[in-house]
């Protein structure tokens, strides 16, 4: 059987010369060329290349160096001091000139993180409609999800690798976002290549527009999403089935990353296709690792077991479910039984602590507490649940601002000296609570860690570095592993294995914290990656020959080279 050769995009392709170095072959020629993100170099084209490929009279005389680009590309960045201009500012250099985006994004991670991803994607997010420019992605709605096989292969990347889907029904903390949704699979890739070495021209932003429950969108002229109510039942699943078989189609190779549905939907998608396609869900379980690993880490910093722990999880949608389950699996793997397990897990939705004896969705109904448990309570509500159960741990992952207060925190206190404290909710507006007045109420005694990217905190002569307790630090090297491995699927186990090297990863790095710092957010994916893979290994899983043989050191080499980083390739013509 022959397989037609297709290169890499519809623009270009990368080649290998006699010496073994990467060089750019384009497949177009002259003021195109500074037309295609992927392609375009600014003044860094060399004069040899404005001679060849036809740019000569096209750019400003000076020829830079990507070091210098970045550094041009820094200060304009700077001269705007509002977050969205700044997402606005470096999106538009996203699709403008690629490479320089990412050198930026590399040599300031820090400071770009919170402004490509959260919190101030959720800006960008509610305001797609207004910001939106250049395509970007690929768009499924219900005017062309008939023709989604024709629609993917429109898109002009031939190899994609890594896709993030979302139907925009819980966006981070903020709900339904319609089309806005898309701003969050572009947000999540930007940080796959940045933090987990995947090339740009291997990922793929899909928005499943389905429609929206908000009449505020569907109402407002400006709105750019189709406009009408969400898809449900069996209409919404053949639809995502629709897109699940195109990408089966156009890219076999490809890992799906489902980002942001609503609670029941966000298990029956998970759940329908993880054996279709290589698939996880990343509030579900990109959140459970990340929070499994933080709690691990906090643990150990008061010499107490995760066993040891009474674990309070406010918030039942897919991140509260995701980890709940995670900080089972960890209880489990210490040695207690179920029966200990339900008596130091509680989950709380919006109405109070889910007991089995109240009607709920299917899947909340494996967190319930037995009825029996909660015998002789005053109540099942958050700061009944605290009291009584004797929680030591508070996770925040409900959404709503402020509901770990002075009261709760101080009734964690008083169960241990050093309750754990995590409001992770997202953006920063959804936080639970801030980690300054929790380290205040606490006397600082608190381990806090928080979903969004918080300032440390001073507090009677000492620092407090809050953890971000965020999925970015594992889902980058949990795909990037899974594509490296070429597996079939993606076990729970995979996922759990991540959560132990992030855990692990820290100990090591950084003793006294829980979570590493956000410039070190590439070395932790590659130690998730190797972990990933060697799991992958274990359970059969693993299609790709190469890495079957690997000692751990060749893994992390492999690894490590494999790590996309931003350069400006050589072109050649032929
Ligand atoms: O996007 C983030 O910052 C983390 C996440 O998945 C969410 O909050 O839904
Ligand atoms: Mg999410």
């Amino acid at each position: 059987m022959s397989h037609a050769y297709l290169p890499l995009t519809d623009f270009y392709d990368v080649k290998r010369d006699q010496e073994g170095h990467r060089y750019i072959q384009p497949l177009i020629r002259g003021f195109n060329l500074t037309r295609i993100p992927l392609l375009n170099k600014g003044t860094a084209f060399t004069e040899q290349e404005r001679e060849e490929l036809g740019l000569e009279g096209l750019l400003a005389p000076q020829i830079d160096s990507l070091e210098a680009l970045v550094e041009r590309a820094y200060r304009e960045f700077q001269r705007r001091s509002d977050p969205i201009d700044r997402h606005i500012y470096l999106h538009n250099l996203q699709d403008r000139n690629e490479v320089q985006f990412y050198a930026l994004l590399a040599a300031y991670i820090e400071e770009m993180l919170p402004i490509v991803y959260t919190p101030t994607v959720g800006d960008a997010v509610k305001r797609f409609s207004q910001i939106y420019r250049y395509p970007r992605g690929l768009t499924l709605s219900t005017r062309n999800i008939a023709r989604a096989l024709p629609a993917m292969r429109n898109v002009p990347v031939n190899d994609v690798r890594m896709i993030v889907a979302t139907d925009s029904s819980a966006i981070l903390g903020i709900g339904d976002q319609g089309f806005g949704g898309m701003a969050i699979s572009i947000g999540k890739l930007s940080l796959y290549t940045v933090a987990g070495g995947v090339g740009p021209d291997k990922t793929l932003p899909v928005e499943l527009d389905v429609g929206t429950s908000r009449a505020d969108l569907r109402e407002d002229p400006q709105y750019l999403g189709v406009k009408h109510e969400r898809l449900t039942g069996e209409e919404y699943l053949g639809f995502i089935d629709r897109f699940v078989e195109a990408t089966i189609q156009r890219y076999p190779k490809a890992i799906i990353q489902w980002e942001d549905f609503a609670k029941d939907a966000a298990f029956t998608v998970l759940q329908r296709y993880r054996k279709v396609v290589p698939s996880f869900n990343d509030d579900i379980q990109g959140t459970g690792a990340v929070v499994l690993a933080g709690v691990l880490n906090a643990c150990r910093l008061k010499d107490e077991a995760l066993k040891d722990q009474v674990v309070v999880v406010h918030g039942a949608g897919a991140g509260g479910a995701g980890v709940a389950a995670a900080i089972r699996e960890g209880m489990r793997r210490e040695g207690l039984t179920p029966g200990e397990i339900a008596a130091r897990v509680f989950v709380l939705d919006s109405r109070g602590l889910l007991t089995d004896d109240r009607p709920m969705e299917a899947y909340k109904q494996p967190l319930a507490t037995p009825k029996a448990l909660t015998e002789g309570w005053a109540g099942t509500q958050l700061p009944d649940v605290v009291r009584e159960a004797k929680a030591t741990v508070l996770l925040g992952l409900s959404g709503v601002p402020g509901t770990f207060d002075e009261e709760i925190v101080r009734a964690a206190l008083a169960n241990t000296p050093r309750p754990l404290v995590f409001p992770l909710s997202n953006p920063t507006a959804h936080s639970e609570a801030l980690p300054a007045d929790v380290l205040r109420w606490t006397d600082g005694q608190a381990i806090v860690a928080t979903g969004s990217p918080f300032d440390p905190v001073e507090l009677n002569g000492t620092t407090h570095h809050i953890g971000q307790g965020n999925n970015a630090f594992i889902f980058p090297g949990l795909g990037f592993g899974c594509i490296l491995a070429r597996v079939r699927e993606i076990t729970d186990d995979m996922v759990t294995e991540a959560a132990y090297a992030l855990a692990a990863y820290t100990e090591k790095h950084h003793p006294e914290r829980i979570y590493p710092p956000v410039p070190e957010i590439s070395k932790a994916s590659t130690h998730v990656a190797v972990a990933v893979i060697k799991q992958a290994l274990k359970e059969g899983v693993a299609t790709e020959f190469k890495v079957r043989r690997m000692s751990d050191t060749e893994l992390r080499a492999f690894v490590e080279r494999k790590f996309w980083k931003p350069q400006y390739l050589r072109f050649q013509m032929e």
